[in-house]
């Protein structure tokens, strides 16, 4: 699909192997959840612009390269998008946050907000967007739109797992969003749970079901 990367890394699948599997225990997915989001990051960022800078080693004046611009902002759409959002700040530990509260209505499947804090200077920095879950596509597209009427124009998202209707739904809505993704499964259930998927990922994490 236009538009979306499949991160096919041995270490990513393995990982999603795990959190696919119901046997794994609450403890198991959590840390999971994390180390694979940490390797998606390093997906996502892998082309970010740099500038050279001199420096002084040890031994001898050098050029090296720093990341350019201003500091990136993960957001996480709560709650399932916390636990990934940590896993990413492992990797770029200055990465401002956005908190984007939703969750999906279970009836109509449609999103509800209930929480948003962004940084002020929003709209002038790189927004990955983050939830482990991309089903319907509602709650990402609803993240996003929120995002954009806050000013920001640079937006990735990324995520563990996405249903084909919700990655065709998101890319319909936002063009200009490339998605990251460890795999695409092909349907949704009568419940809008993605098949084979992996469960609901909020509850997985936190234990609340
Ligand atoms: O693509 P969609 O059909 O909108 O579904 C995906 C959303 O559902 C889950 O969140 P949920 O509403 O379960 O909230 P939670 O993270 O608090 O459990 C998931 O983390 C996504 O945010
Ligand atoms: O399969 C799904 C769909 C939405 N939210 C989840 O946590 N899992
Ligand atoms: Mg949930």
């Amino acid at each position: 699909m236009n538009g979306l990367t499949i991160v096919r890394h041995p270490l990513v699948q393995h990982k999603l192997r795990l959190l696919r599997d119901r046997a794994s225990s609450i403890q198991l997915f959590r840390t999971v959840m994390r180390e694979t989001a940490t390797l998606l990051c390093y997906e996502v960022t892998r082309d970010l612009p740099t500038v050279p800078i001199r420096i002084q080693t040890p031994v001898a004046e050098t050029e090296a390269h720093e990341l350019a611009g201003k500091k990136l902002v993960f957001a996480p759409i709560l709650r399932a998008g916390l636990a990934m959002a940590e896993g990413m700040l492992d990797l770029v530990p200055s990465a401002r946050i956005a908190h984007v509260g939703l969750y999906r209505d279970p009836v109509s499947l449609n999103p509800v907000e209930y929480y948003f804090k962004a940084p002020v200077d929003i709209a002038a920095r790189l927004v990955i967007v983050v939830d482990p879950m991309l089903a319907t596509g509602h709650s990402a597209i609803a993240a996003i739109d929120r995002l954009k009427a806050a000013g920001v124009a640079d937006l990735r998202f990324v995520c563990l797992l996405a249903a084909r209707p919700g990655a065709e739904a998101l890319r319909a809505a936002h063009p200009d969003v490339p998605i990251w993704t460890a795999a695409l499964d092909e349907t949704l259930n009568d419940h809008g749970y993605i098949v084979p998927g992996l469960g609901d990922a909020g509850d997985r994490t936190y234990g609340t079901r």
